[in-house]
């Protein structure tokens, strides 16, 4: 401070001398104080500091150089410029002076210019000495909160879970990294500021300070790029890098923010996998086979390649499942599945449709022979059973083949036709192939016209029920009838259940029919019983469908109560496949049945596979030999081992035995002469209306009806009456 106003300190313990000094610096406009003693300046200099100080070296209790050494050890005063006056004229005193930390020192008697001279020029110089030390305090306390800040934010930086990066466009060096970044990447900070984003795979130096560049020239300003990076030690790491370009002085600074995307990626890839793998097999599920054939069709256009299509179906996989149980099944289709990847090139495609059906993509540069010899392998490789939790199964195949471009060229005609060439395949028997033709596609098309009108004919009540006798060989008489269905479709006359039996199973209608049938043949029965005929036993087909998805015991038990009829008079035939289906539930429903007192009949013995100890389980009262056995029964020799081997093993396990399909007196003779007990055929009556029936049942009653001898040719015209 130079102003005039500047406070001075005279320190003297002489009062004339304080008067003399502040009299000469008054008129400079200086405001002077005055102190007698050290200790007296020392207070008023805590109270009041003064802007310099004017002091007497030599001074009782305490000296000028004493009090000098004080002022300056305390850094509250240390500024204070101090003017030694001394009356000592050498040079030692005024040196000690200044070692003890006077700035400047005057000599008495004083020379007044020399005294404003000095003054002037000190308060000039801690004027500036002020203001360095405010300005440094300033400084210091700006760069403490600036270092705060860094803090800070450093902390906030470390604390996210991205990495955060900045790389310098100039050097393509790290200028700073996150802790994140360390601990993502692998290495310390200080190996990180070493290197550049090119040392840990995020690309080539070159194509980095391309793609850098194009951040900074704002084709993107905020760039988000999905890669890999490389750690220390080598292992690949999945992230989403989003940069943004920074500008620092003249320099360029990128800024990365990168986030782990391991997992995320890792869950993606398990999603696409599920949506596109059959988890069981791990073969392509529907979806993806269809975008493979689509993919392969675009292809096979341009390179006017061949592609076959093949439909595999296994046969009978449904009676693994059900006898040896569902972990069994799923051995079965895992097993299934890796040799049929077996018969195909790598290039070839595989794929699970759903339950037991495959599908194989094969490309093909000459002929349809390829698809053959496939087809051909896949029967070869199923010849080997499978061993599947201590159980050996062996199962075949039935497989359809479309072609493109001969067939169809587009995916999902294509296998629809293999699907239709696959039943087709199933129908000639199994275990074999079938090329698609178009008059499958004919139909195919007729069966599902026959749908339509099966759907129709449930509402409109189109069936009709014709019954075919059964004869008791002992007597000669009728003693039951089977309940044969007939559809009399509008504009087709009567049409064989045959056509329409297996279109009502593949629909599932046939437990709407089947009930249908249950609740007409007991209704017939309880109009015989009023009538003259009496009662009549009915037997009924019924189907593996009714146990398994429909209520056969409800059905039976609310006919049987309705038409008030006692149940011995109905019976049931069941095929032994129906019977393989859902076996526990079958047999507790047959057991229901057959405690009311309906009788249970095993339909085509002899075609299934089931042994006799296995339908020893099921509460049979009859069996009915296949008309297969019966066709030959007279000249082939096996046939008839078999029908008589079947007749003694039921009578043995108390059942009576029915042959079906007898239609000679050659046939019936032989199996009157084995004692089976009945028998049903054109011999003796082909199926017939219910009013046939019933005069053939009348006039049989009016016939009287002896004991028939064992003579098949009084049999002969006992029957044909
Ligand atoms: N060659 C020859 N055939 C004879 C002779 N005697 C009878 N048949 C025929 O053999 C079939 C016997 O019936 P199925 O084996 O139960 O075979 C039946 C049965 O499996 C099924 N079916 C018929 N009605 C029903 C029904 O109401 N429900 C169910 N689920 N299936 C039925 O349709 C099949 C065929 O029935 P249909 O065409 O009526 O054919 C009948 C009958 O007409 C003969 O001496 N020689």
């Amino acid at each position: 401070m130079t102003s005039p106003n500047a406070t001075i300190l005279i320190v003297d313990d002489e009062p004339q001398n304080c008067k003399l000094l502040s009299a000469m610096l008054k008129p400079e406009g200086y405001l002077t104080i005055c102190a007698n003693s050290g200790l007296q300046a020392l207070s008023l200099i805590a109270s009041n500091p003064p802007d310099l100080i004017l002091l007497d070296i030599m001074m009782p209790e305490m000296d000028g150089y004493q009090m000098t050494a004080i002022l300056k050890a305390d850094p509250s005063t240390a500024n204070i410029p101090i003017i030694m006056v001394t009356a000592l004229s050498d040079q030692s005193a005024c040196l000690a002076g200044l070692k003890a930390g006077a700035e400047e020192f005057l000599s008495k008697p004083i020379d007044r210019t020399e005294m404003w001279l000095r003054i002037r020029n000190l308060l000039r110089l801690k004027a500036f000495d002020d203001f360095l030390q405010n300005h440094n305090a300033l400084l210091e306390q700006q760069i403490q909160e600036r270092t705060a800040d860094l803090k800070r934010f450093r902390l906030a930086m470390d604390a996210t879970t991205d990495a955060i990066t900045l790389v310098d466009r100039a050097t393509m060096h790290y200028v700073e990294v996150n802790a994140t970044a360390c601990n993502m990447l692998g290495y310390t900070r200080e190996e990180l500021l070493k290197i550049g984003p090119s040392h840990i795979g995020a690309g080539a130096p070159k194509e980095l300070a391309r793609e850098y560049d194009g951040v900074i020239n704002g084709h993107s300003k905020f760039e988000l790029k999905e890669t890999q990076l490389r750690r220390k030690d080598g292992s690949e790491i999945q992230v989403e890098i989003y940069r943004h370009a920074q500008r620092s002085g003249n320099e360029w600074i990128i800024v990365g923010v990168i986030r782990d995307i391991t997992e995320r990626k890792e869950a993606e890839r398990r999603m696409h996998h599920l949506a596109h793998y059959d988890p069981l097999t791990g073969l392509p599920n529907r979806t993806l086979f269809y975008e493979m054939l689509r993919k392969t069709l675009t292809q096979a256009i341009e390179s006017k390649w061949l592609v076959a299509v093949l439909f595999v179906d296994m046969d009978h996989f449904k009676n693994v499942n059900d006898t040896l149980g569902h972990m069994v099944g799923d051995e079965l289709l895992i097993e299934f599945s890796n040799r049929l990847v077996q018969c195909v090139r790598i290039r070839d495609t595989v794929g699970r449709m759903g339950g037991d059906e495959f599908a194989l993509i094969l490309t093909m540069e000459d002929d349809e022979l390829g698809a053959t010899v496939v087809a051909n392998k896949i029967r070869d490789a199923l010849r080997e059973p499978f061993y599947l939790s201590g159980n050996e199964v062996t199962v075949t195949a039935s497989i359809g083949i479309t072609l493109h471009p001969n067939d169809a060229s587009d995916a999902q005609t294509l296998l629809k036709y293999a699907d239709t060439a696959m039943y087709r395949a199933k129908h000639a028997g199994r275990d074999t192939y079938r090329f698609f033709t178009a008059q499958m596609n004919v139909d195919v098309l007729a069966r599902l016209e026959m749908e339509k009108a099966l759907r129709k004919a449930i509402e409109n009540e189109e069936f009709e029920l014709y019954y075919q006798p059964k004869v008791y060989l002992k007597t000669g008489r009728i003693t039951g009838v089977e309940a044969l269905i007939r559809w009399n479709r509008p504009g087709h006359g009567m049409v064989s259940p045959q056509f329409f039996i297996p279109v009502l199973e593949d629909t599932g209608l046939i437990v709407r029919v089947g009930s249908w049938v249950i609740a007409t043949a007991c209704k017939q029965i309880a109009l015989w019983r009023q009538s003259s005929v009496g009662a009549l036993q009915i037997s009924v087909n019924v189907s593996g469908q009714q146990f398994v998805e429909g209520d056969l015991d409800g059905d039976v038990i609310s006919a049987l109560t309705e038409n008030d009829i006692p149940p011995h008079l109905l019976e049931l035939e069941l095929t032994e496949s129906s019977m393989m289906v859902n076996t526990e539930r079958t047999i507790a429903i047959l057991d229901k049945l057959k405690k009311l007192g309906v009788q249970i009949s095993i339909d085509d013995f002899g075609t299934g596979y089931s042994s006799l100890a296995y339908l020893r389980r099921f509460p049979i009262d009859k069996l009915k030999i296949d008309i297969a056995f019966i066709r030959d029964i007279t000249h082939n020799a096996d046939d008839a081992a078999l029908a008589l081997t079947i007749i003694r093993m039921a009578h043995g396990l108390k059942m009576e035995v029915i042959a079906e399909g007898v239609e000679t007196i050659g046939q019936l003779a032989y199996l009157r002469h084995y004692r089976c007990d009945h028998i049903q055929g054109y011999y003796f009556s082909p199926p017939v209306t219910v009013t046939e029936l019933e005069k053939m049942l009348l006039s049989a009653k009016r016939m009287a009806a002896p004991a028939l001898p064992w003579n098949m040719y009084t049999v002969q015209s006992a029957l044909s009456v």
